[in-house]
């Protein structure tokens, strides 16, 4: 079988770096081309799977390029909002051979939390999300934190739970950390770290906490090679790994 010829837009940053190495090393893969702010993506190379790993603001239009020339993508760029989600499935569409697997966090123990939490959460009165990324992160709350609330806050909803309880009437610098989908989330942003998250469910009497640590940005590299991998097979859009790594069942 012949190799799967990869390009790899952000190339120059820190993930997009460790992307081209693992790819150059893997002997069923073929780098093709790198690209990075300013560059012009024209044919990709050659490609027929591009990772994407750049900037919020400018991943949506480098995915909508790739998809108009009918090339897969594996997209770990966060912070892509639902309104454009709409617009790159609208683009599927007219593309229906094409696959685009979005992945928040490539990490398996991070993908695994998430799942621990969406199971846990219909147990809990209380939850609440702490993510902690390196201080050269642009956005927050990270992807994983997002996506973590959204599963929980889905969770809640389908097991009839109400508000998570908070008496809190006064807040002006919002110490409370932000909102999503209901489910209260904390941005730590320290030098020194990479990327970690802490779900805390809490009950009367008792607390369970779910913790996923990645030390280093290897973590996320057997995950980004399953996404490359399997992404041909997996046509129209995907929204987590897990999809791919038989954990839906
Ligand atoms: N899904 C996952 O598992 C993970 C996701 N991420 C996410 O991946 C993204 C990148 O993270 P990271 O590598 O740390 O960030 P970096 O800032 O190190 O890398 C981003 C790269 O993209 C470049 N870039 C900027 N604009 C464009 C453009 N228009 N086209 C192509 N490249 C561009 C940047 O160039 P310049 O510096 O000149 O702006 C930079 O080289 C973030 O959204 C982060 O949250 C990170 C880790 C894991
Ligand atoms: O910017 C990062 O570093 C990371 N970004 C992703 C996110 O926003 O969740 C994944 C991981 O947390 C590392």
């Amino acid at each position: 079988m012949s190799n799967i010829k990869v390009a790899v837009i952000g190339a120059a940053g820190r993930m997009g770096g460790q992307v081209c190495r693992v790819v150059t090393d893997a002997p069923d893969l073929e780098l093709v081309g790198r690209y990075d702010q300013g560059d012009d993506l024209g044919d990709l190379g050659g490609a027929t799977a591009v990772v994407e790993f750049s900037v919020p603001s400018a991943s949506p239009a480098n995915v909508a390029h790739c998809v108009e020339r009918g090339v897969h993508v594996v997209v770990g760029t966060t912070g892509w909002a639902e309104t454009t989600l709409a617009t790159l499935r609208d683009q599927l569409e007219q593309q229906p051979s094409v696959g685009v697997l979005i992945a928040p966090n490539f990490a398996i123990g991070a993908i695994l939390m998430m799942r621990f939490a969406q199971q846990a959460a219909r147990f809990y009165e209380s939850v609440e999300v702490i993510e902690l990324h390196h201080p050269n992160k642009v956005d927050a709350p990270s992807g994983t934190a997002a996506r973590t609330a959204s599963l929980i806050a889905a969770a809640r909803a389908d097991a009839g739970l109400g508000d998570v309880p908070d008496a809190t009437t006064q807040d002006p610098d919002g110490a409370r950390g932000a909102r999503v989908d209901g489910i209260p989330v904390h941005s730590i942003r320290l030098r020194g770290l990479v990327a970690h998250q802490e779900v805390l469910l809490g009950g009367e009497g008792e607390m369970l906490t779910l913790r996923h640590d990645s030390f280093d940005r290897t973590s996320f590299m057997p995950g980004v090679l399953a996404g490359v991998r399997g992404v041909a097979a997996h046509p129209g859009l995907t929204v987590g790994l897990e999809h791919y790594l038989g954990l839906d069942a």
